[in-house]
């Protein structure tokens, strides 16, 4: 990967022995290595174990959580937030848990919906719960700082499994506690 920065810096036109060059491989190659690290994570060492019995059947939502990824069509990042909530059926995930889950596939290069999809299936498998909704609302550097150049779209996707999907009223309850905290 450094070998192929050091390319990338040469192709535009840039001194690669100059002071402030000279590092930048090995030091991008690291920040690259540390924004696509959910490749090398499994599910199971993120939740490590953190479930707990429980009889609350009520919905949980972790809300605002920080989100930074990378679009897959041009490596840039896209930044936003997640917002997760699932039915409880018997066991609670730890709290941190959800927003590991969401970094673990969040670096990794993505598509927004794929990324939406993934988070909220993995919520489903770890806790069985009785439904989960993931919605990401998130800017794209790939459409702010080149391209169509739009700086105030926001892209909002969602993901609704289970009760979230098959009831209208828990759905809306999960959306008006999102609205309430924009
Ligand atoms: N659906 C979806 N599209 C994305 C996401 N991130 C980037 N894109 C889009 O991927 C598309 C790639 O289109 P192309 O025409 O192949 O690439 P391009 O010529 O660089 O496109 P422009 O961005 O329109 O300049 C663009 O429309 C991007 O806006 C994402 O998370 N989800
Ligand atoms: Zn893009």
């Amino acid at each position: 990967m450094e070998k192929a920065f050091a390319e990338i810096i040469k192709s535009v036109g840039e001194d690669l022995e100059r002071d402030g060059l000279v590092d930048t491989p090995k030091r991008a190659a690291k920040a690259f290595q540390f924004l696509t690290e959910g490749y090398r994570r499994k599910v199971d060492d993120v939740v490590n174990d953190a479930l707990f019995e429980s009889d609350c059947n009520e919905m949980v939502i972790v809300s605002d959580i920080e989100l930074y990824s990378l679009c897959e069509h041009h490596l840039l990042p896209f930044i936003g937030k997640a917002h997760v909530a699932y039915i409880p059926s018997g066991k609670v995930l730890g709290l941190s848990k959800v927003a590991r889950i969401v970094d673990l596939f969040a670096r990794r290069l993505q598509i927004q919906e794929q990324l939406t999809t993934q988070i909220a299936q993995t919520v489903q498998e770890v806790t069985n719960a009785a439904g989960v909704g993931v919605i990401i609302e998130a800017k794209h550097m790939c459409m702010m700082m080149r391209g169509v150049e739009k700086q105030n779209s926001v892209m909002r996707t969602s993901a609704m499994l289970g009760e979230f999907q098959s009831n209208q009223a828990t759905r809306q309850e999960f959306l008006s506690l999102i609205a309430g905290s924009r």
